[in-house]
């Protein structure tokens, strides 16, 4: 569906070009949910953008590739372009789900006029009626009521926000998802109905959700596959459940040993320090200087993202 081949991208800055993606391969598959998880600033959000061609923010393309090919499931025609051309496919093709419902959402607006203007034309052929009475059928399978669509964003909850957002990025039934953590700052049940919505969403158009997220419980409940991002880099990826169960990188062994678990006794082990500036990247590893296994070749030589076992590639020299 989407391959990035060698993608090198990020912001331009005085003192530096930081590559918040750099050198990364990935594929990303249809009918799949893939999260991306990874610590603060590892480059996740960046990554997020070039899948989605948002290359607003000073963000800019410096290397590599990235290829769309898109199959509409009923007529089966297939739609080819590349990441400077993906914003053509946006609420088409691919829709977006930000992480700030508040801060996305007009506060003067009322969220019936929001949904039909992000619609396409295509959406719009009919009347107005039709296309609410449309609307409000779309929302109540999510359990959504019609005053959802009479209300301002500040008469509803956070979670009902979150949701109308998520809503309003599936109902031209796209091919492709993207949702950059878009269930931080929500209590625990509210995540837990949003992540449900997108996995059920998933489900039935049978599209690819890619879903960014710092927190591994999420990307545990309901992705397949995971890609961990560190410093700018993909690190490893695999299907979910064999990185859970048999992490090869070190970094991802940490991450998932810092989980907290139910019934567990004594200290979780953390992970030191942070990762390294990325305007700035060390040589060789770069998770290196936090490793517990790291030797001299590591700070010498980056490890390429190999397989490891079928379709489960990790970045280190020695696992
Ligand atoms: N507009 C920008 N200009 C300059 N640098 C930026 C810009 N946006 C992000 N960065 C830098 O790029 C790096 C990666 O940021 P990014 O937001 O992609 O990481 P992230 O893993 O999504 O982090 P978080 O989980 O905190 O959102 C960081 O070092 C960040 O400071």
């Amino acid at each position: 569906m989407i391959e990035l081949k060698n993608v090198r991208a990020g912001y331009g800055t005085p003192e530096a070009f930081v590559a918040a993606v750099d050198d990364v391969t990935l594929t990303v598959q249809d009918n799949e949910i893939l999260g991306i998880a990874g610590e603060s600033g590892c480059g996740k959000s960046t990554l997020m953008r070039t899948l989605y061609g948002d290359f607003s923010g000073g963000l800019k393309m410096a290397g590599g590739t990235v290829k769309g090919s898109f199959t509409d499931p009923e007529s089966g025609r297939v739609t080819t372009s590349e990441a400077a051309k993906f914003q053509d496919l946006w609420w088409d093709v691919m829709s977006y789900v930000p992480q700030g419902s508040m801060s996305v959402l007009n506060p003067i607006m009322k969220v019936e006029n929001q949904i039909v203007d992000a619609l396409p034309k295509r959406e719009k052929k009919g009347s107005k009626a039709e296309l609410r009475q449309r609307i409000v059928e779309f929302l109540a399978g999510f359990g959504l009521p019609e005053t959802v669509l009479d209300s301002y964003p500040h008469q509803l909850s956070g979670g009902m926000r979150q949701r109308v957002l998520v809503a309003i990025a599936a109902f031209v039934r796209p091919r492709l998802i993207l949702a950059d953590e878009p269930t931080t700052a929500l209590d625990v049940v509210v995540q837990k109905r949003i992540l449900l919505m997108l996995v059920e969403i998933q489900r039935r158009l049978k599209n690819t959700l890619v879903l960014v997220s710092h927190d591994l419980g999420v990307h545990y409940q309901i992705t397949d596959r995971i890609a961990i991002a560190y410093a700018g880099k993909i690190v490893e990826v695999g299907p979910t459940s064999e990185v859970f169960e048999n992490p090869r990188h070190p970094y991802t062994e940490a991450l998932i040993g810092a989980l907290p678990r139910v019934g567990q006794k004594g200290e979780r082990v953390g992970l030191e320090g942070r990762p390294p500036s990325l305007a700035s990247p060390p040589d060789g590893c770069r998770f290196a200087a936090r490793c517990p296994e790291a030797q001299a070749i590591c700070r010498q030589s980056s490890p390429p993202l190999v397989d490891k076992a079928p379709n489960h590639a990790s970045a280190c020299h020695f696992r």
